[in-house]
C-alpha cells in the first residue's frame, strides 16, 4: 500500500513543485482542484475531468451528509464509486458550509447545529462528526473541522475564532485515528493578523498533520490583502508537506499563490462561471453572451486544444448559450478547467525549469483587459 507521501523536486523563489504520492495515485503540484460538491463536477463526466488534466477533485462534507447521506454512500461503496472517479478525493470538513448555507445555526465550544438549506432538518457537525462523515465517504485527504470568521471582524473575534479552531483541529486529529495512506490536513486561521497567523501555525505544527490548508482567505478581503498574508502565511507552515490555500481563485489569484509558496488551490470558478458564459482565456475573459460573438466563427481561444476549442465557434457557443441549451454549460465547463489545468502545468514546467518569473511575465502580458 503505498503510503501518502509529499516529494518536493524543485523550488523557484518561494514557488515549489513537486508530486504527493497517495494509494488513489499521484497529485502534480502546485495543483488545481476542481470542486464536485454533490458528487459532480457540475456539467462534467468524470472521464473529462480527468482529461482536462485534474489529479483529484473536492467533495463536500455539508452537501453530501445532508444529501445522499454519508452512510448511504458508504453503504454503496463509498465516493469513488458512487461517483465513478477512482483518483484522490479531498473533502472539505463542513464548518465552513455550515456558516454561509445552512440556516438557524448555533455554534458553541462542542461544534455547529444547523438546520439543512435543503428540507430545514436539524443536524450537528462536530470535529468528531465531521472525522466520521469523511471516514464513511472514502476521503483520501481529510480537513480538519474548523470556524471560518466571516470579515470584516475585529482583531479579538478572530483571535477567539481561530483558538477555537487550534482546539477543533487537536480533536480532529485524535478522532481521525490511524488511517495508512489517507490524510489528516490542519487549517490554519488567524485573518490577516500575522502574529495570529503565525500562533495558529505552531498550534498545528505541534499537533502534527499530513498537510496544513491556509483558511479564512478569499473571504472577501481582496487580493492585495490575500496577498500580503501569502506573503508571510505558507512561510509558516512545515516546507516538507504540501500547502493547501482554499477556495481560490481567479487565474492571477492562482499564479499570484502558487509564486508565494502555494501547492494545492480549489475554487468553484471556472465550473461555476462557466455554467453562466463565462470563458477564461490567456487573453483575458470572454462573456459569451455577449452579441459582439454572433457572427464570430473562431473558436475562443486559437491556441486552445480542449473540445470547444477544437470543434465549435464563438457564434455556436453563443447561440446555444443564448437558447439555454445544455452542451453550452458543458463546453465552457470543459475549456475553463482545461485552462486552469495548463497554466498550473505550465507553472509546474516553469518552476522545475528555474523560469517561473519569465512565465509570469508572459502570462500577464498576454491578458488584455476585460472583454476579448
Ligand atoms: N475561502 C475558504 C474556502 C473554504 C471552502 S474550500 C472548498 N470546499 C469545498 C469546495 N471548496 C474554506 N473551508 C474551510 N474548511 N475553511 C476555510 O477557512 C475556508 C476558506
Ligand atoms: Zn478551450
Amino acid at each position: 500500500m503505498t503510503e501518502f507521501h509529499f516529494t518536493l523536486h524543485a523550488t523557484d523563489g518561494a514557488a515549489r513543485t513537486g508530486r504527493i504520492d497517495t494509494p488513489r495515485g499521484e497529485i502534480r503540484t502546485p495543483a488545481f482542484m476542481p470542486v464536485g460538491t454533490a458528487a459532480t463536477v457540475k456539467a462534467m463526466l468524470p472521464e473529462s475531468v480527468r482529461e482536462t488534466g485534474a489529479d483529484i477533485l473536492l467533495g463536500n462534507t455539508y452537501h453530501l451528509m445532508l444529501r445522499p447521506g454519508a452512510e448511504r454512500v458508504a453503504r454503496l461503496g463509498g465516493l469513488h464509486r458512487f461517483m465513478n472517479w477512482d483518483r484522490p478525493i479531498l473533502t472539505d470538513s463542513g464548518g465552513f458550509q455550515v456558516m454561509s448555507l445552512a440556516e438557524l445555526r448555533k455554534l458553541d465550544e462542542d461544534g455547529v447545529t444547523f438546520r439543512s438549506h435543503i428540507d430545514g432538518s436539524k443536524h450537528r457537525l462536530s470535529p468528531e462528526t465531521s472525522m466520521e462523515i469523511q471516514r464513511l465517504l472514502g476521503s483520501d485527504i481529510v480537513m480538519a473541522f474548523d470556524e471560518c470568521p466571516a470579515l470584516p471582524a475585529d482583531r479579538e473575534r478572530i483571535a477567539s475564532s481561530m483558538r477555537l479552531s487550534m482546539r477543533w483541529a487537536a480533536r480532529s486529529r485524535a478522532a481521525f485515528g490511524d488511517r495508512p495512506g489517507h490524510a489528516l490536513f490542519g487549517i490554519q486561521q488567524g485573518g490577516l493578523e500575522r502574529d495570529l497567523r503565525a500562533e495558529s501555525a505552531e498550534a498545528l505544527r505541534e499537533i502534527g498533520f499530513e498537510g496544513y490548508a491556509i483558511g479564512g482567505l478569499a473571504v472577501g478581503e481582496g487580493q492585495e490583502a490575500m496577498f500580503g498574508c501569502l506573503d508571510y502565511a505558507p512561510g509558516m507552515l512545515p516546507e516538507d508537506k504540501p500547502r493547501y490555500l482554499m477556495g481560490v481563485g481567479k487565474p492571477d489569484d492562482i499564479v499570484g499563490a502558487v509564486k508565494r509558496g502555494v501547492d494545492m488551490m480549489d475554487c468553484v470558478l471556472p465550473s461555476r462561471s462557466g455554467r453562466t458564459g463565462q470563458a477564461w482565456t490567456r487573453r483575458g475573459q470572454v462573456n459569451i453572451k455577449n452579441a459582439r460573438h454572433a457572427d464570430d466563427p473562431r473558436p475562443l481561444d486559437e491556441h486552445c486544444t480542449c473540445p470547444a476549442c477544437r470543434s465549435y465557434s464563438r457564434a455556436y457557443l453563443h447561440h446555444v448559450f443564448r437558447a439555454g441549451e445544455m452542451i453550452s454549460g458543458m463546453l465552457l465547463t470543459w475549456h475553463n478547467l482545461h485552462y486552469f489545468q495548463e497554466i498550473m502545468a505550465g507553472m509546474r514546467a516553469a518552476i522545475s525549469e528555474g523560469r517561473f518569473a519569465a512565465w509570469e511575465a508572459d502570462f500577464h502580458a498576454t491578458r488584455a483587459e476585460g472583454d476579448i
